[in-house]
């Protein structure tokens, strides 16, 4: 596995380095600084004009958090500016908008373990967005909105590249998760009773990487890599902004990273979801 800085946009085949389970990080993009800034304002409003963002889990009971983290992802989710952003991200990155579809953009909210790590602050077990219903091709950005240490993080656990887990993705299913199960995310207060594909044997530490960057340092990589919410004992909230691309023509022939166990029953239900990145039309499947 290589760590490419600051390469993506010198790199033409920096999708297939990325399907290869490559990972880049670059810490100088326009758009993602500007995302990060468009988070903190998004952060600012949605909790009454409070710029004390690391300690907002100090100054009000995990009830009202709830409450106004939801009010935050909503609004950001479904903002017209993120998804101008993660356009003049593809245009920086030199790259054919017209090529690309992308998942809607999510800000995480992870604030102290104790305090909440279910439902809107689900701390993600180790796992590949494929267990998901993600697809192969699916390439994932993640950056920090606040400077982050290695205990707040987001991990990466490379060495699972290509080495399979024993994993409940078959018994998953993304259309139930989607009609039924996403909603209810408000109502985990104290554990997380939805249920998510989870691995079923212990994992092995030795590879995992937790990378701690500063305001809009992205990390960019398949979402195939087994990767998870790092448990945060701190006492200062994470907040992350993350969205995902997809290149049309690999998705239509079923180019991208290995698949080495996942087995999500309906893989591409999220597709409605996506936008197309030129012009933000709804993605309406792919015509064989
Ligand atoms: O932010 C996290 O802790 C997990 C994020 C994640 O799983 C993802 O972006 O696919
Ligand atoms: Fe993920």
């Amino acid at each position: 596995m290589n760590l490419y800085i600051n390469q993506l946009q010198k790199k033409a085949d920096f999708k297939e380095a990325i399907y290869a389970g490559d990972i880049f990080l670059n810490t100088e993009l326009r758009a993602a600084k500007e995302l990060c800034a468009f988070a903190q304002e998004s952060i600012t409003a949605a909790f009454n004009g409070e710029t004390n963002h690391q300690a907002l889990h100090t100054l009000m009971p995990v009830e009202e958090f709830v409450v106004l983290v939801t009010r935050l992802k909503g609004q950001f989710t479904n903002s017209q500016r993120a998804k101008e952003l993660i356009l003049s991200f593809i245009d920086e990155i030199g790259v054919d908008p017209r090529e690309y579809i992308f998942d809607v953009p999510r800000i995480r909210v992870v604030p102290n373990y104790e305090y909440l790590h279910a439902g809107v602050s689900y701390a993600y077990k180790p796992h590949r967005d494929t267990w998901y219903g993600s697809v192969d091709c699916q390439i994932n950005t993640w950056m920090p909105v606040h400077t982050i240490s290695p205990d707040q993080t987001m991990m990466i656990n490379g060495g699972y590249f290509d080495v399979p887990v024993k994993n409940t993705s078959s018994e998953w299913s993304l259309n139930d998760w989607i009609s039924n199960q996403r909603h209810k995310a408000k109502e985990n207060l104290k554990e997380e009773a939805r249920v998510h594909p989870v691995p079923l044997e212990a994992i092995n530490t030795a590879s995992e990487v937790r990378v701690a960057g500063n305001t809009g340092d992205m990390l960019i990589f398949s979402g195939s890599h087994l990767h998870g919410t790092v448990p945060n004992h701190t006492q200062q909230t994470r907040f992350s902004v993350d969205f995902r691309l997809m290149h049309l023509d690999d998705l239509k022939h079923q180019r991208g990273a290995i698949n080495v166990d996942s087995a999500c029953p309906d893989v591409g239900a999220g597709f409605k979801d996506y936008f197309h990145a030129h012009d933000f039309s709804n993605f309406q499947g792919i015509q064989q």
